[in-house]
């Protein structure tokens, strides 16, 4: 056991590796998460979880659409009811697997979800320029029926036509105060799934948006809400390279947040993919000077908490 870790409140984000893509991937993903995330609580980490959503919104999205198709009255469910729903699919999952993989540890914890809220700004210039790819790949017709429907659509050379979606940036999260009392009692929380339902106020009142909310962004918050010890962002690989994709790569086994900017300014960092993650580390280490990121894949996490592998970012 590194003792180092000894009750570090952590938020741990995970990306789609660790859910796998359709319902028979997740359901074997979730087993293998639920082990080195049963490695982190080992390691004395008091975890709070968040995790990607992006083909399982798709998943059920596409499902709630479809039978639009086979029953004339119905009507299909909204972005916000999908993110809904994909929040208690891969939340289930991960509570049971965790729960089983840690009491077969002999460790005996309560793992819950918690349903959660995002409110966004309905001005933020994302609803102009959506970017999250969604959804099916669409032929041409179909694409032009979504666009009569005032969504937006993308060209994928080779693959047709995907619906693109607003990722508005998070504002507040509503529920951040059953989080952090759960938290407080040790217990393990998955919230903030998929970036959060996203909301918008109306007076007393929130309403769906239809959005989905870059999961990295909302880790970043939620660990800066938190003012948790550490955020564990546990992506596809092992840690962050300088250089990416090119015969130079180098890895980086660690970075502050003056040298993050400098690489961010040299586009060291993928769009949607690696530049959001850093985005979150900045902004979580921007509320708490004295936490740490660390970013590394599920398979390297072990040896990441030793300081052997991953990327760590600190103020
Ligand atoms: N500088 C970089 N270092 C490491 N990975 C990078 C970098 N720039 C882009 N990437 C990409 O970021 C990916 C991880 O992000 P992403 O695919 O969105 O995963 P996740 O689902 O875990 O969020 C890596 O697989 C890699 O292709
Ligand atoms: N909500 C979100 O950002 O999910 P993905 O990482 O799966 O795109």
């Amino acid at each position: 056991m590194n003792k180092n870790n000894r009750n570090k409140k952590t938020v741990v984000s995970l990306g789609h590796n660790a859910l796998g893509y359709t319902t028979t991937q997740q359901w074997d993903a979730v087993k293998v998460t639920a082990r080195t995330l049963a490695d982190l609580v080992e390691a004395g980490c008091q975890l709070t979880i968040t995790h990607s959503n992006g083909p399982q919104i798709s998943m059920i999205h596409k499902a709630m659409t479809e039978l639009r198709r086979l029953y004339i009255d119905y009507t299909p469910a909204p972005m916000c009811v999908c993110s809904a729903m994909s929040q208690g699919y891969v939340g289930y999952d991960i509570q049971n697997s965790l729960k089983a993989e840690l009491l077969s540890r002999g460790i005996s914890q309560t793992v819950s979800t918690i349903l959660t809220q995002v409110t966004v700004d309905p001005y933020d210039d994302a609803f102009y320029e959506p970017t999250k790819l969604i959804g099916r790949n669409m032929s041409s017709d179909d694409a032009e029926i979504e666009r009569k429907k005032g969504n937006f659509v993308k060209e994928i050379p080779g693959k047709g036509f995907r619906r693109i979606i607003a990722a508005p940036k998070p504002i507040d999260i509503v529920e951040i105060e059953a989080i952090r009392t759960l938290s407080d009692a040790g217990q393990i929380v998955i919230a903030c799934g998929g970036g959060g339902i996203p909301v918008i106020e109306q007076k007393h009142a929130l309403k769906g948006a239809s959005a989905v909310i870059e999961k990295d962004a909302i880790a970043g918050k939620l660990a800066g809400d938190l003012m948790a010890d550490q955020l564990i962002i546990l992506t596809s690989v092992p840690n962050v390279y300088r250089d990416f994709g090119t015969p130079d790569q180098v890895n980086i086994s660690s970075l502050t947040l003056a040298e993050a900017q400098k690489m961010i300014e040299e586009g060291q960092f993928g769009e949607g993919t690696m530049l959001p993650k850093i985005e979150a580390a900045i902004a979580y280490l921007t509320a708490n000077k004295e936490g740490s990121v660390l970013i590394t894949s599920l398979d390297a996490a072990a040896d990441a908490l030793k300081g052997k592998a991953g990327t760590l970012i600190t103020a």
